[in-house]
């Protein structure tokens, strides 16, 4: 037992310790805010699912939004650290024992792996319990974010960088001092050289996604009509040249061509689709370290308030795509887009006119700054509503077992 007060203690948008009690009800509204699927009589074959990167953000949506509204049972993977003596787990720890308390007490069998997707060892593990637990996969989702891959074929270690390519870019970037007010600076980024460009197509392209799917398939655990879908951003002219333009953008585009093959092989292999689904901007561990996008979503928040599409609302509408719902809907380039409404042109005209005025005294005005602050406090499970932080918490909370 570990029993204590949390108090929260940052270094800019990182947090030292995170709160299992603010973690877990982040989960449960997220739940709450999913309109579950009227479910009809042949709907005891529930969908067997794989969600890889289920503990946050993006993915975390995808294996919530995919057990309230899809009803899938099956498998999300990880990488988390456990509790120690001095310090809490991460956040996606106490997410998932939240997320899996949840489907257990909805009679769903989801079960939760904790290491690295990226090893031959995780997809092992999860191809025997694929195999032995539930015979077949319909539906794969694919949403990590990592600094760091190590090619399991040449024991290759790839390093991802989050910089502009051919010229340096100049970014406005929003910080907050010691005091908590909020300051409008610039950041400069030199351009990448080659290698930190192969290095983060390395990482982030779409190498591991389909490794995981040649694997599964190897070992025939493939359903007839499987599908894939790979989390991609596409973004705003703003933060172009730190994302789509830069490396990571790079890493996207070879995310997409590998869609594009994998989607080719599926067809002919058991008649499934391979796709990517674009996605708005939102406020994740991940994304924060971008510099530029804590001022784009303050300012796109302040915009669309409440019209910003929550990641759960655009993960059902995957969901419901990729369960036969609606039929997939794909762009010219085969990807599903989510994100349409972050990017229309009433949007973003006001966003660009925002950004450029903005500067430390406006920016409380221009941008939604407590929206924001709330938002990334909650990643760690601090200011989450209806939370008691004066209470000690148990912290030594287990990963959830079978
Ligand atoms: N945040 C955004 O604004 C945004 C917008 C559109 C698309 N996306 C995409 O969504 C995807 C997920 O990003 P996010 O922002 O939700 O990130 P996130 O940091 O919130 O979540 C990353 C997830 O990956 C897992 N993970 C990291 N390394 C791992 C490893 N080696 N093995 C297993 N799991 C690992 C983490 O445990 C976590 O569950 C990315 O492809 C990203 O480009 C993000």
């Amino acid at each position: 037992m570990s029993e204590r007060v949390i108090i929260p203690r940052n270094l800019g948008f990182l947090f030292i310790d995170s709160h299992p009690a603010g973690c877990a009800r982040v989960v449960n509204d997220l739940w709450s805010a999913v309109v579950p699927r009227p479910r009809g009589d042949g709907d005891d074959d529930a969908p067997v699912a794989l969600v890889i990167g289920s503990s946050a953000g993006y993915g975390l949506a995808a294996t919530v939004a995919g057990l309230a509204r899809a009803g899938i049972r099956g498998v999300g993977v990880a990488f988390e650290k456990a509790p120690t003596e001095r310090r809490s787990a991460t956040a996606g720890w106490y997410r998932t024992a939240a997320t899996a308390e949840l489907a257990r007490a909805a009679g769903q069998d989801m079960r939760f792996l904790n290491g690295d997707a990226f090893s031959d060892g995780m997809k092992e593990q999860v191809g025997d319990l694929i195999e032995q637990r539930f015979g077949r996969l319909d539906h794969l989702i694919y949403s990590v974010a990592a600094p760091r891959r190590i090619d399991p074929e040449t024991g290759v270690t790839y390093h991802s960088v989050l910089k502009p390519i051919g010229a340096t870019a100049r970014t406005r970037t929003l910080a907050f001092d010691d005091d908590g007010k909020a300051e409008i600076r610039e950041a400069v980024t030199e351009p990448a050289g080659e290698e930190e460009i192969v290095h983060t197509v390395g990482v982030m392209g779409g190498a591991d996604w389909e490794r995981w799917v040649t694997y599964l398939a190897g070992r025939r655990l493939l359903a007839d009509g499987f599908s894939t879908a790979a989390l991609s951003y596409i973004g705003s002219p703003l933060n172009a040249a730190m994302y789509r333009q830069g490396t990571v953008g790079a890493a996207k585009a070879h995310l997409e061509q590998t869609a594009r093959t994998l989607d080719a092989r599926l067809r002919e292999h058991c008649g499934g689709r391979a796709v990517t689904s674009v996605n708005g901007a939102a406020v994740t561990q991940s994304s924060m370290a971008i510099p530029g996008i804590a001022l784009y979503t303050g300012l796109l928040r302040r915009v669309l308030g409440d019209g910003m599409v929550s990641p759960v609302d655009q993960l059902s509408e995957l969901w419901d795509q990729l369960t036969g719902v609606r039929p997939l809907q794909t762009d010219d380039e085969g990807r599903v887009r989510l994100d349409t409404w972050e990017l229309t042109s009433a949007v973003q005209d006001v966003i660009a006119d925002r950004w450029d005025a903005a500067t430390t005294d406006t920016v409380s005005e221009l941008a939604d700054l407590d929206w924001f602050r709330d938002s990334v406090r909650q990643l760690y499970g601090f200011s989450v509503p209806g939370v008691d932080y004066s209470i000690a918490v148990e912290t030594d909370i287990p990963w959830p077992a079978d």
